[in-house]
């Protein structure tokens, strides 16, 4: 892809962490509770990490402090999140702005809430690059296109012109998840961004996400309540519970050992809608 504007993307050495969450606490000054306690990970590029837990648990808010964009009366009130090399706690808005989407970026369900209705998806994706990394119209439709392609639209010249409307969910969340690696950010936040799709189309949107962290290197973070997501794509997960982190760490060794009651509830569920189909055996993997 064509660039002309030079990148507003932080930069991490080689191999080490892109993403590094240290200690943090959310707190909720509506209601004068920490939402999140404690809670660190690391995510390295070309690696991904689950985040699983019931609803209420907290993962969205983590992804929102992860993003800045947490909502009005919640701060990061303990502990470090380190992007890119910079404590996230020193950024500007105007900074932030510069990093979101080029260096740290994210899908979420309902992927036609993100998309205006009225304009055709592949002109909102040029607009992206337009104003994100100031290509001249005629790149910014070309690599729109090639955007396109990279999440397997086939013929992406006719979805260019396409509105919101004639797409299907699977196809609209291709396009949210080109908009979300358009600006080549460094992490990606998928939030349960296969819910809302058909088992099938689920399975081919977690096989894209799978290769473009392989192909571009991205640092993976996956939110699901579905263990088996989690499972299929992650190398290391974190179990959420009312805010906490009841257990983290490699996906083999939480989903066969679980140490936590409440994970083994969380398996014994699956367990009943087959979540040993996403499973590889410990010994499978060595
Ligand atoms: N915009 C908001 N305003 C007020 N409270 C919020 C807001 N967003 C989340 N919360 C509260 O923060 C807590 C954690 O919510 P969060 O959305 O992170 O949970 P979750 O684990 O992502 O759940 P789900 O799987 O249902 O999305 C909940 O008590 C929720 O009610």
């Amino acid at each position: 892809m064509t660039t002309t504007a030079p990148s507003a993307a932080a930069s991490t050495a080689p191999g080490a962490a892109v993403l590094a969450v240290d200690g943090v606490q959310i707190y909720n000054h509506l209601q004068d509770t920490v939402t999140v306690e404690s809670i660190s990970f690391e995510v390295r590029p070309g690696r991904a990490l689950g985040i699983v837990g019931e609803s209420g648990s907290g993962k969205t808010i983590t992804c929102r402090a992860l993003l800045g964009i947490l909502p009005e009366l919640f701060e990061v009130s303990e502990g470090t999140i380190t992007l890119a090399g910079r404590d996230t706690a020193t950024l500007s808005r105007s900074e932030w702005t510069a990093l979101r989407g080029t260096t740290i970026s994210a899908v979420f369900q309902d992927p036609a809430s993100y998309l205006n209705p009225s304009i055709p998806v592949g002109k909102q994706l040029a607009e992206i690059l337009r104003v994100k990394k100031g290509q001249p119209r005629r790149a910014a439709k070309q690599n729109t296109i090639e955007l396109l392609e990279k999440v397997r639209i086939h013929d992406p010249e006719y979805v260019y012109f396409q509105y919101p409307f004639e797409l299907s969910g699977g196809m609209l969340q291709r396009v949210l998840i080109a908009a979300a690696v358009a600006c080549e950010p460094q992490v990606l936040i998928a939030d349960e961004a296969t819910t809302a799709l058909d088992v099938t189309v689920q399975a081919e949107i977690l096989d894209l996400l799978t290769d473009l962290k392989d192909s571009l290197g991205l640092a993976l973070i996956v939110v699901s309540h579905d263990l088996a997501v989690v499972a299929e794509l992650c190398d290391e997960v974190l179990v959420m519970r009312e805010g906490q982190v009841v257990e983290q760490g490699p996906t083999e060794r939480v989903l066969y050992e679980p140490s936590h009651e409440y994970t083994r509830l969380l398996l014994d569920e699956h367990h009943r809608f087959g979540l040993e189909r996403f499973l590889r055996k410990p010994e499978e993997t060595a």
